[in-house]
């Protein structure tokens, strides 16, 4: 049976600018399955940022929101950091150079779950190590520029859900990485969230990678939602042309792909 986790209702988000107000959702309608994978695709500037802030609680104070968010899976909303964690594009802007990544990793454990130093250290290692990060021990106590990029990123996933939070947030989490890795982070998602019992809300632009590691896709187009369906109805009968020029363009890129993961013929 599927449990809806988030109701998003009519959510418009607008920002003031010099010349009024600019739309970033204009009236979204959405459902959020629990324990789903859920990925959300389209153009930059398309809303899709606007709408992860949203559910996290922590769009900018300027933002003009109506419309209804409710969240009957949680009971209330959820609060950023112990209940929705979020990972961003560039993991250099989410981790602290100067504090060792075991106290990084560490620190949501204390602050949401009470632990104290010992326990949130033991509790970083065993993220480190359910990352994938090697020697988590000897890395607990390493500083972030001593990891590449990739590994940044999974430091980065690991303190987004050293609380144990419901739902992680992936914001182009992949995209400033080569393909390999890129493709290393999104197995590494797909692995926590099926063994987590966790729901992924998974932002990008690559309808390829969409379509090889969600349950479903939303496609957004400047401000709207112009189509959400089961990822494969809507990679092999799109219902709007905007999704097939997304899909004609992600083909000429990468067709052996995007082929792959989704059985188009
Ligand atoms: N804090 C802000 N103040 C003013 N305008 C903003 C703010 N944040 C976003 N916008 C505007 O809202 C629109 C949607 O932005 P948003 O970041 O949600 O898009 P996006 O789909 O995430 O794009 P990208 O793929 O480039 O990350 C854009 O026109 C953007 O310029
Ligand atoms: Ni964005």
């Amino acid at each position: 049976m599927t449990k809806v986790l988030c109701s998003i209702r009519d959510l418009s988000v607008a920002y003031p600018t010099p010349t009024g107000a600019q739309h970033a959702l204009k009236s979204v309608s959405l459902d959020i399955i629990a324990g789903e994978k859920l990925a959300i695709i389209g153009e930059s500037g398309s809303g899709k940022s606007t709408l992860s802030l949203a559910l996290t609680g922590l769009l900018a104070r300027q933002a003009m929101v109506d419309g209804v968010m409710s969240w009957p899976g949680l009971g209330s909303a959820p609060r950023a950091g112990r209940d929705i964690g979020i990972v961003f594009q560039d993991p250099g802007s989410s981790l602290n150079p100067v504090l060792t990544i075991g106290d990084q990793v560490g620190e949501g454990a204390r602050r949401h779950l009470g632990l104290g130093r010992k326990a949130a250290r033991d509790k970083a290692i065993e993220l480190l190590s359910r990352v994938r990060i090697p020697q988590p021990e000897k890395a607990a106590g390493a500083y972030p520029h001593q990891f590449s990029g990739g590994q940044q990123q999974r430091i980065a996933i690991a303190a987004a859900i050293a609380a144990g939070p419901a739902v992680l947030i992936a914001d182009e989490a992949t995209s400033a990485l080569d393909t390999i890795v890129q493709a290393e982070i999104a197995a590494l998602l797909e692995d926590l969230v099926t063994n987590g019992d966790m729901t992924l809300i998974f932002v990008t632009h690559d309808i390829g990678l969409a379509a090889s590691l969600a349950d479903r896709i939303a496609v957004f187009r400047t401000a709207e939602l112009v189509e959400c369906g089961d990822a494969r109805s809507v990679v092999n009968a799109p219902r709007a042309d905007y999704t097939r020029q997304l899909l004609a363009t992600h083909i000429d890129l990468h067709s052996p792909r995007l082929v792959g993961a989704a059985d188009v013929r």
